[in-house]
């Protein structure tokens, strides 16, 4: 097996049980395990050694949540002044047009820009199958995951309630229950790994409950406990969910899970702003994980997570950069100093402090994914996943005190000069290895171009108009 020595760093910050921070320290992986960590370790002839003089380890930061085909339709005007269900509303004109080449671009994209990032495991809810598509759309963004090198969870996601049946979306992008679940079955059974170091995972991920039937979101449920794969959906992000909810089903959203089967430990919703008190306490009985998406739920106006009461709670929270379209980025950096200061804001200076923000994106987010025994963390035993940033950057000078603090305090956003999955390096000297990134650009923009032109065609909409504008 391949070796690994990251040595003499200025720090390695482990975020383990003490958020113990070695200073001087070194790191030694044999295959993707971290063997040993401490100060002078004698792996000198290891097949890869990283002078580490002058960067912070952190360990790599994990996404709990997202839409990496999203990626295409950002920064659109016209769908930049909406709450979700007309930001929905805009995007599935286009999202219709779909082909399985633009998902793989997509992810290529995303996926990319998570790594640069310092994040080193992904989680993507991919729910978007419109007619007349053929090809395995959900293949194609596994496919990107492994060129770059990233761990994987891909979430099988689905919409079979279209708007005929009194769902939100077009019925264009609806599948039935009945192909959405045999597709589901073969994603899992193709891709799906336990293993500690698996580089994918499988979830079964209906849309929101908005989008699917009742009959789904049960069979689903038995699904992935038939298969022991976690469930993921959207829940509790916005107000108009919750009357949607009240008023067809005469229950609120969590009841209306958990009638169908979705409370236990191996669920994780993304969002989950409106939840109340006996909700949260609910979610905590049951060792529910909560995907918090904070610059998404700002973007949309959604609202802001009841983070303090989650905690006491015992709910488990991770972060997510939620889809590109509704952050317009997908820096999970950004993330942690977007939780930061949203819960100062909201709930007090002593609410969050930056160590609890990386502890959101690193230990939380792997518990929220169920994965506490692989990554999460820099510790003997769990996998070598971890990113470096060089501290000799202009923009450091004079902040050099806390360097568990550093890239969240100082509002970093540049890419990270390095980041290592399983013992392999993915990002060098901040650029993708093996990945032609401007290629990569370019092949996507033009994607971008002929799914907006496309939709425009159909829909007469001008996307490039702002609704401000128009008022
Ligand atoms: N933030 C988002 N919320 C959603 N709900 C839903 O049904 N789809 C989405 C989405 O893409 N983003």
């Amino acid at each position: 097996m391949r070796t690994l020595l990251v040595k003499n760093a200025k720090s390695i910050v482990t975020m383990n049980g003490e958020r113990e921070v070695v200073e001087g320290g070194s790191l030694y992986a044999v295959g993707q395990e971290i063997v040993a960590i401490g100060k002078d370790l004698p792996y000198e002839d290891a097949d890869t050694v990283i002078d580490a003089a002058g960067k912070i380890v952190y360990p790599g930061l994990i996404n709990t949540h997202h839409h990496l085909f999203q990626t295409l339709t950002r920064n659109l005007p016209l769908a930049q002044e909406c709450g979700l269900f007309d930001w929905l509303g805009t995007l599935y004109g286009i999202w219709r047009h779909l082909r399985p080449e633009d998902v793989h671009i997509g992810a290529v994209v995303g996926l990319g820009e998570l790594l640069k990032s310092g994040c080193t495991t992904a989680a993507d809810h991919f729910y978007c199958f419109p007619d007349g598509i053929s090809g395995e759309l959900i293949d194609e963004e596994i496919r990107a995951a492994a060129e770059l090198g990233i761990r994987f969870y891909p979430t099988r996601g689905s919409m079979t309630l279209g708007r005929s049946k009194g769902g939100l979306p077009p019925d264009v992008v609806c599948q039935t229950d009945d192909v959405a679940l045999k597709d589901t079955i073969r994603v899992i059974e193709r891709y799906h790994s336990a293993d500690r170091f698996a580089m994918v995972r499988v979830g079964v991920a209906p849309c929101a409950p908005f989008n699917v039937t009742s009959d789904l979101l049960r069979e689903s449920a038995a699904l992935a406990r038939s298969y022991k794969v976690r469930l993921h959906t959207h829940l509790a992000e916005t107000l108009d969910e919750e009357a949607y909810c009240l008023e067809k089903f005469g229950v609120r959203p969590l009841e209306y899970m958990e009638k169908h089967g979705w409370v236990g430990d191996d669920v994780w919703f993304a969002h989950g702003i409106h939840f109340d008190d006996g909700e949260i306490s609910l979610l905590g009985k049951h060792s529910c994980g909560v995907a918090h998406c904070p610059s998404s739920n700002m973007k949309l106006s959604s609202g802001v997570l009841p983070l303090l009461k989650m905690r006491d709670a015992g709910v488990r929270v991770g972060l997510g950069v939620d889809g590109s379209a509704s952050n317009d980025g997908g820096n999970l950096l950004t993330e942690a100093r977007m939780a930061y200061l949203l819960h100062k804001l909201s709930h007090g200076a002593a609410s969050i402090d930056a160590a609890g923000a990386l502890a959101l994106a690193t230990r939380g987010s792997a518990s929220v994914l169920g994965w506490e025994d692989g990554i999460g963390s820099l510790e003997v035993g769990k996998a070598a996943d971890l990113f470096l940033i060089d501290t000799r950057r202009l923009e450091f000078a004079g902040a050099l005190f806390d360097d568990m603090a550093l890239p969240i305090v100082t509002g970093f956003s540049r890419p990270v000069d390095m980041t290592i999955v399983g013992g392999k390096v993915v990002v060098d000297g901040g650029r993708l290895v093996g990945v032609d990134e401007e290629l990569a650009a370019e092949k996507a923009q033009a994607a971008a171009l002929r799914l907006v032109t496309e939709a425009a065609a159909l829909t007469g909409s001008d996307y490039r108009r702002s609704r401000l504008a128009r008022a």
